[in-house]
């Protein structure tokens, strides 16, 4: 098993008989997901809601009964990636789009289990562009308020035209380098009308599991 597998097969270990699980989206949720529909083919009986349409679709696939947002009250646990956590569990999510379902089931979840390898760790968050998710309209008016806070934005393509997310928004990835307080940024970002969320996710872990190159698994 490869270091994404680790900590997403270990995450899993924390998913029981009559949970409802929220299931994240990337490469490493992948794996979380496949581990997930082998535990549901042994017998686990769980119902899932999911942070991405591409995740529902493999969810369904392979057997995850995916229920409406509608017949759930809350989330008991939910397993998903990063693309930075920093020594206070802050989080920047987003690289796959995924952004804004990602924090609303991060926000309503028991338990948010976030699943790395070694290579997402870091002391403060902004070497990885940070994800704002933004309306179309106007959007040329909202990157120009989200360079005035002193990042380069570039707007996310995909085949030569803008990537458009699930919500059917743009996706800037904005260049901050450093940013010291993950908090004061977020409130910064809220404020800027025209931005749906960002992500920066500011203290909505306590588990996180980091699978490493030489075959461990630890839990920060
Ligand atoms: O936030 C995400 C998607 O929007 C992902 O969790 C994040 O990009 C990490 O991806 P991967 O597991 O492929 O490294």
């Amino acid at each position: 098993m490869n270091a994404k597998q680790l900590a997403a097969a270990e995450a899993v270990t924390h998913i029981e008989d009559g949970m409802t699980v929220g299931l994240g989206t990337g490469s490493t949720s992948f794996f979380a997901i496949h581990r997930i529909a082998e535990r549901v083919k042994e017998g686990l009986r769980i119902r899932a809601v999911s942070s991405s349409k591409g995740s529902e679709s493999l969810a369904r696939e392979l057997g995850i009964p995916i229920v409406p947002f509608a017949d759930i009250d809350a989330i008991d646990a939910t397993i998903d990636g990063a693309d930075e956590v920093d020594e206070a569990f802050n989080l920047i999510k987003g690289g796959g789009g995924a952004l804004l379902r990602e924090k609303i089931l991060a926000a309503n979840s028991r338990r948010f289990i976030v699943i790395v390898d070694e290579s997402k760790l870091v002391r403060t968050l902004g070497a990885f562009p940070l994800p704002v998710e933004v309306v179309p309209f106007a959007h040329e008016l909202t990157v120009r308020k989200l360079e005035a806070l002193g990042c380069k934005p570039a707007i996310r393509q995909a085949d030569g035209r803008p990537f458009i997310s699930d919500n059917g928004n743009y996706i800037v990835d904005c260049r901050f380098g450093a940013i010291p307080d993950p908090a004061e940024l977020s409130v910064r970002l809220h404020a800027i009308p025209g931005v749906v969320e960002h992500g920066l996710f500011v203290r909505m872990t306590e588990t996180v599991v980091v699978g490493g190159a030489d075959g461990s698994t630890r839990y920060l």
